[in-house]
């Protein structure tokens, strides 16, 4: 990497410079050396509805829509009909003005008790994991017994506003008080109010896309295509076989006729995958549709509680939250790459938790592209990058490759933006579930420049 470093403190200044975050963010709840007074926080299990690639079995539902049908399997498969559950953290990064709370109203349509407090919030692809830390806080300060986290997003229904002028004129119409005032104010329209605004998948302070920054930030790390491609392909295959295994029969609930994530290809082929062209950049880029996620609808949800609510409710406990961590990179000035905020959050966690990058029994990477997963991975056994980015004193390493995202990730089920933390937290709670005991990392990167990362436990 040419870049200049820009983290230059070590773990210690680190530490001290963020105190507060360290002990809100960092510490949720953990099995050995817990602070006093803070509780374990349970994962219960998880639901979602089928991923569907944008305008297919989705096209003509609502955000609402499909967040309700997550919280509805749920609260059938764990008894929660009329229950009054601590709080509710959700959301969607991309929503209409009219949902303002659009989870509030999701629970008040989903079967919960009313009385149930719930509110939105907004870490665009890191939303469902971050709603998750925030809900695990909560239980882990004893504020809050139960919890459920969740999101939702839909491109199908995307909010398409009007254009400025349009909006001016439409305001100042509506402060006129007679018809002829109003008629003076219309009379300014010209076709070109008309043009729409719709939503863009880019970053508003570089007006680039997602796949046009991580396409840089590949270059830079030199990052193969057949790597992305084969990345993809694995994530295919083992979505594939994670269906026929039955792992998600109680994860997931069938939804508007939908049984299965319809973006998975269990048939394609590397052949096929080499002959797409780059998507995001066409003198040579290395990312294609195969290899890029594909925009995506649909929802998550997870139950969480402390483990007398647990008990109380005859609930099973899959795993625990233990650690997590978020990182903020400066994509705009220094031009770090946009997504690569998790490369330094993973190991600030890893030091408030003691352990090392392979201490884990599963990773469980977003997949946003494939090049995005195989730069964090190729950064973390960079020794310099390591030293002069990271203030390590020596190389993260490598992580051992046959237990990341097992059972598929978002190539293969696709990335409704605020689902995909859900979809991971309920999957990897029951994969430490099966495997008895153990631990799993996840890292999703998300746009801003921004990381959320975790630790799930077993023991
Ligand atoms: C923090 C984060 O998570 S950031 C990530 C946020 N998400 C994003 O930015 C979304 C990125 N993705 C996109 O913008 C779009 O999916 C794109 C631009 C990559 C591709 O869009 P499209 O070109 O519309 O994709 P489309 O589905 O039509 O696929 C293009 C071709 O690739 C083929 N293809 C796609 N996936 C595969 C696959 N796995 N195997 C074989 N062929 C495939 C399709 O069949 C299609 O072929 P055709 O042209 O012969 O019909």
């Amino acid at each position: 990497m040419a870049q200049e470093p820009t983290q230059k403190k070590t773990p210690a200044a680190r530490k001290s410079s963020t105190p507060a975050r360290q002990s809100a963010s960092a510490r949720t709840t953990a099995s050995a050396g817990q602070a006093e007074g803070v509780r374990r926080v349970a994962i219960i299990g998880g639901n979602r509805i089928p991923f569907a690639r944008s305008n297919t079995a989705y096209s003509q539902i609502s955000n609402q829509e499909l967040l309700i049908g997550a919280l509805r399997g749920l609260i059938d498969r764990y008894g929660l009909e009329g229950e009054q559950i601590g709080e509710v953290a959700a959301g969607a990064v991309i929503k209409h003005s009219r949902d303002f709370n659009l989870t509030r109203e999701a629970v008040l349509g989903s079967g919960l008790a009313p009385e149930t407090p719930a509110y939105d919030v907004q870490q665009a692809c890191g939303t469902g994991l971050e709603a998750a830390i925030l809900i695990g806080n909560k239980i882990a300060l004893g504020q809050i017994d139960s919890g459920i986290a969740g999101g939702t997003d839909t491109t199908s229904d995307a909010p398409i506003g009007v254009n400025e002028g349009l909006r001016k004129i439409l305001l100042e119409v509506n402060r006129k008080k007679t018809l002829g005032d109003r008629m003076k104010v219309l009379a300014k329209l010209r076709p070109h109010h008309l043009v729409p605004l719709i939503p863009e998948n880019s970053e508003p302070r570089t007006g680039m896309s997602m796949g046009e920054h991580t396409q840089i930030t590949a270059r830079e790390w030199n990052i193969p295509r057949d790597e992305q491609d084969k990345l993809a392909y694995e994530s295919h295959q083992n979505l594939a076989k994670a269906y026929d295994k039955g792992f998600f029969d109680d994860l997931m609930t069938p939804f508007a006729g939908l049984t299965r994530d319809n973006i998975l290809r269990a048939d394609t082929s590397l052949e096929r995958m080499a002959q797409l062209k780059p998507a995001f950049d066409r003198n040579g880029g290395t990312m294609t549709a195969a290899n890029s996620t594909a925009l995506t609808d649909g929802s998550s949800a997870v139950l969480m509680a402390s483990e007398d609510w647990a008990k109380a409710h005859k609930l099973p406990v899959k795993a625990y939250l233990t650690y997590s961590q978020t990182a903020a990179v400066d994509y705009v000035n220094k031009k770090e790459g946009l997504l690569t905020a998790p490369i330094y959050a993973v190991p600030q966690m890893l030091e408030r938790a003691g352990l090392s990058l392979q201490d884990f029994d599963f990773y469980e990477i977003h997949e946003a592209f494939a090049a995005q997963v195989l730069f964090t991975l190729k950064a973390w056994e960079d020794e310099e990058f390591c030293r002069k980015r990271l203030g390590l004193s020596k190389a993260l390493g490598s992580i051992d490759r046959s237990k990341l995202n097992v059972n598929g990730s978002s190539l293969a089920t696709g990335h409704p933006f605020a689902a995909t933390g859900g979809r991971i937290v309920a999957s990897l709670a029951k994969m430490l579930e099966q495997k008895g005991s153990g631990r799993g990392l996840i890292s999703i990167c998300a746009a801003g420049g921004q990381g959320v990362t975790a630790i799930l436990e077993r023991d």
